[in-house]
């Protein structure tokens, strides 16, 4: 059997008194697509920065990419990509200057640089736009380019947090073509987010209230669990159901 590319065992953070993340337990399959749902201030970033290795936990288990997320972080850092709408590019350099950036930190040689950023530039169709300002470029552009950047170190798992904050639908779906692509070479996608169509476009989805994963399955099947006609139901129903 395949390991999974993750899996927690009732995984906890507690600030003081406070649970953050209340004792969460999963596993996401190699070349899954997992949405990781929740209202604001549910725990997702907070699991989220434990699996990737930059928040200790306060109790419970988890592996990513095999690798213990108390002890091995330094591994799971070279395995797994980053994307957050917090921390993003820098936006008085260019795009070729971001990506030579980001591509130096993760490792790759001078040639593997220039040959990687040569494939992203022609994927994006963004060759015109090589040596201009971050800054000059519409949201959904630099999002799209900010993913291609998280994934340019080949990792087996990558982490969006909210990757696609204000932009439009269609836009949101152009950027969820690089996610596909990505899932079908095996890359598993691990992704927050707060817009209910891109809930649809996951393989399995978990919804957090409260620090608990009070729900977790297919979008179809969570439909039919909550008798609800869309994702947007189900979330409120989960809502309506705290409150
Ligand atoms: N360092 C910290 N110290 C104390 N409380 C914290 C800390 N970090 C997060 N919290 C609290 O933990 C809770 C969960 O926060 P978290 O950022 O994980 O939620 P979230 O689901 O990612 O929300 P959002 O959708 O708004 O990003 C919040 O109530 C937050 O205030």
């Amino acid at each position: 059997m395949t390991q999974p590319a993750i899996t927690t065992n009732a995984l906890t953070k507690r600030f003081g008194d406070f649970i953050a993340t209340n004792a969460i337990t999963f596993e996401v399959a190699p070349g899954e697509i997992f949405g990781f749902l929740g209202a604001n201030g549910a725990g997702k970033t907070t699991a989220m920065r434990m699996l990737c290795g930059l928040l200790k936990p306060s109790s419970g288990e988890a592996r990513v990419a095999g690798f213990d997320i108390y002890t091995q972080t330094e591994k799971i850092k070279q395995r797994i990509g980053y994307m957050s709408q917090k921390f993003s590019l820098y936006e008085d350099l260019t795009v070729k200057e971001n990506i030579r950036f980001y591509a130096g930190i993760y490792g790759l040689s001078n040639s593997q640089i220039r040959e990687k950023t040569a494939g992203l530039l022609e994927k994006l169709r963004m060759e015109d736009e090589a040596d201009k300002l971050v800054s000059a470029l519409p949201l959904g552009w630099k999002q799209k380019l900010s993913f291609s950047i998280a994934v340019i170190h080949d990792p087996t798992i990558v982490f969006l947090d909210e990757p696609t904050g204000g932009v439009d639908p269609i836009t949101r779906r152009h950027f969820w073509d690089l996610i596909y692509e990505s899932a079908s070479r095996g890359v598993t996608i691990f992704v927050t987010t707060h817009y209910m169509d891109e809930a649809e476009y996951c393989n399995r989805i978990s919804i957090m209230v409260d620090g608990k994963i009070r729900a977790l399955d297919t979008p179809a099947a969570l439909k039919q669990q909550f008798g609800a006609a869309s994702m947007n139901d189900v979330f409120l129903q989960l809502a309506r159901a705290k409150s």
